[in-house]
């Protein structure tokens, strides 16, 4: 537990891969891909907040509070990373982001990005796992809120490489694990009815 990191879950996507709706709220092993999340991350972290857009009643049965996006349209997961850093109190030591269609990540995900911050403080620490950045998965300095409006909003710009690029980036290698012979991604994120269809089999693979 790191009490004093606040975790964000983002899911305030438009799920247009999957054909709309919210693909967090769809169903892998009996309950919620958000269920999983939320199980995942909230031992991990103190305050915890959902990051979602339009009618908040249909995330009510988490029982966490519901963030709209704070610049308007759907601007990417960026818009959910900066409403997240003005919400948590100043008394938090950072911000840590994970995202919603991503049921499997792993369970001292928190711990190994804080961990890494404590020697580079004011680096944005980014997950990766085969050589590939997850920046959705990160922890973020809560003084970079200024700068990431400024971003989206004078500039523009969307694309989350780019602004973690320019603001200092460490990446925290994550390994990938073994499961029923197959070697599965920890970020393993669900976009498309075949990637659930594939979640699935995942979830059951791991079942003991
Ligand atoms: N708050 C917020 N979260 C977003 C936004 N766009 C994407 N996300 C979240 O960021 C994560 C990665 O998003 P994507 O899978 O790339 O985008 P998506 O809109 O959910 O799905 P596609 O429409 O299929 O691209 C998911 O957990 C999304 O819910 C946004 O505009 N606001």
């Amino acid at each position: 537990m790191n009490r004093d990191i606040a975790g964000i879950i983002l899911a305030g996507g438009q799920s247009r891969r999957m054909g709309g709706g919210d693909k967090s709220l769809l169903t892998l092993g009996g309950r919620s891909v958000l269920d999983q999340v939320v199980a995942r991350l909230a031992p991990q972290v103190g305050p915890l907040a959902l990051s979602a857009n339009g009618d908040p009643t249909r995330f009510a049965g988490f029982g966490l509070p519901v963030l709209a996006d704070t610049v308007e349209g759907y601007a990417g997961p960026l818009a959910g990373i900066l409403t997240g850093l003005e919400w948590a109190s100043m008394a938090c030591n950072g911000v840590v982001t994970v995202a919603g269609d991503t049921p499997f990540f792993p369970e001292d995900v928190v711990g190994r990005l804080a961990a890494v911050v404590k020697q580079r403080p004011g680096a944005i620490a980014v997950a990766s796992s085969g050589g590939k950045r997850h920046p959705t998965f990160a922890l973020w300095p809560l003084g970079l809120h200024d700068a990431l409006r400024r971003f989206l909003v004078d500039e523009d710009n969307r694309r989350v490489s780019a602004f973690i690029e320019r603001y200092g980036v460490v990446d925290v290698e994550f390994p990938m694990w073994s499961s029923g012979g197959h070697e599965i991604d920890p970020f393993f994120n669900i976009n498309t009815p075949d990637d659930l269809a594939e979640a699935e089999r995942l979830l059951q693979s791991m079942e003991p």
